[in-house]
């Protein structure tokens, strides 16, 4: 039974890099059914914290459960749960799209009648029909993001984990990412993304995180964490940040 649990909960997850702490103890639950941003300024802790919880990168300490499933214990109920796109990580790149996404589901154990059905629609749906014959390292960086969102999905997973997921997209492929999640949530999926782009998590997610120096500053639906403001004032808020002089670069004047 999943239905009473979170769909992704972290306690306590911390991280360290040749004593640098990247993540300092994160807590967070990210109800189901929940579209949830992660946000935090370049550096934060985003991906250290998404790539502890998805099973990815191994924590110094703390836990973290996928609808009740111990990522680090039982990694392989966990993982048959979640669709994951993480941020820089190797694409097979040699391989068309059409092939990444076989493999893929192939890994998974999948029919392969349904994988080749999926991956079909998938490279359709994704506006990447045309580039099903040309291999993923000579994609373009957006057309990267979307076949690394079209592998999270092939399996039809309950818990979408996506890291910077609008990230050099153009408009039109950002606006159709948007429309493939929002459709996604509304059939019952849970998507947790992180993101720098405060429009974007205002327009999507029902929930948000804000994490700075590697701890949650301030988390809950969005209308609590604005608290009647824009969600861009109460970022720069908790992250706070230098404010120009106007004296620095006068170099750069002529
Ligand atoms: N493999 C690593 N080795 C050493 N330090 C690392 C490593 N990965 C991350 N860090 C450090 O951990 C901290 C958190 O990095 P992380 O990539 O999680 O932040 P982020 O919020 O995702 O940033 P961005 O928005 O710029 O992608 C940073 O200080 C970073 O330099």
């Amino acid at each position: 039974m999943t239905g009473e649990h979170p769909a992704l909960a972290l306690r306590g997850l911390a991280k360290r890099f040749d004593g640098t702490i990247a993540v300092a103890g994160v807590d967070l639950d990210v109800p189901a059914g929940s579209f949830y941003g992660l946000l935090g300024p370049n550096g934060a802790g985003k991906t250290t914290t998404l790539s502890m919880a998805v099973g990815l990168l191994r924590p110094d300490a703390g836990s973290a459960w996928v609808l009740g499933q111990d990522v680090w214990r039982d990694p392989v109920a966990a993982k048959r749960l979640l669709g994951v796109m993480p941020d820089g990580v190797r694409l097979f790149d040699r391989l068309t799209g059409a092939e990444l996404l076989a493999y893929n589901g192939l890994l998974r154990g999948m029919d392969p009648a349904v994988v080749d059905q999926r991956a079909a629609e998938l490279l359709d749906v994704l506006a990447l029909g045309d580039a099903g014959r040309t291999l993923v390292v000579d994609y373009s960086a957006g057309m990267k993001k979307k076949i690394g969102l079209a592998c999270a999905l092939l399996h039809g997973p309950r818990v979408l984990v996506l890291d910077e997921p609008f990230e050099a997209v153009d408009p039109v492929s950002a606006a159709l990412i948007r429309d493939i999640l929002t459709r996604y949530a509304a059939g019952g999926g849970t998507v947790i993304f992180s993101s720098h782009v405060m429009e974007v998590v205002e327009r999507l997610c029902s929930h948000v995180a804000i994490l700075a120096q590697g701890t949650i500053k301030r988390v809950g639906t969005i209308a609590d964490v604005r608290g009647g403001r824009s969600l861009e004032q109460v970022f720069v808020e908790v992250v706070g940040g230098r404010t120009a002089t106007g004296d620095e670069l006068s170099w750069l004047s002529r």
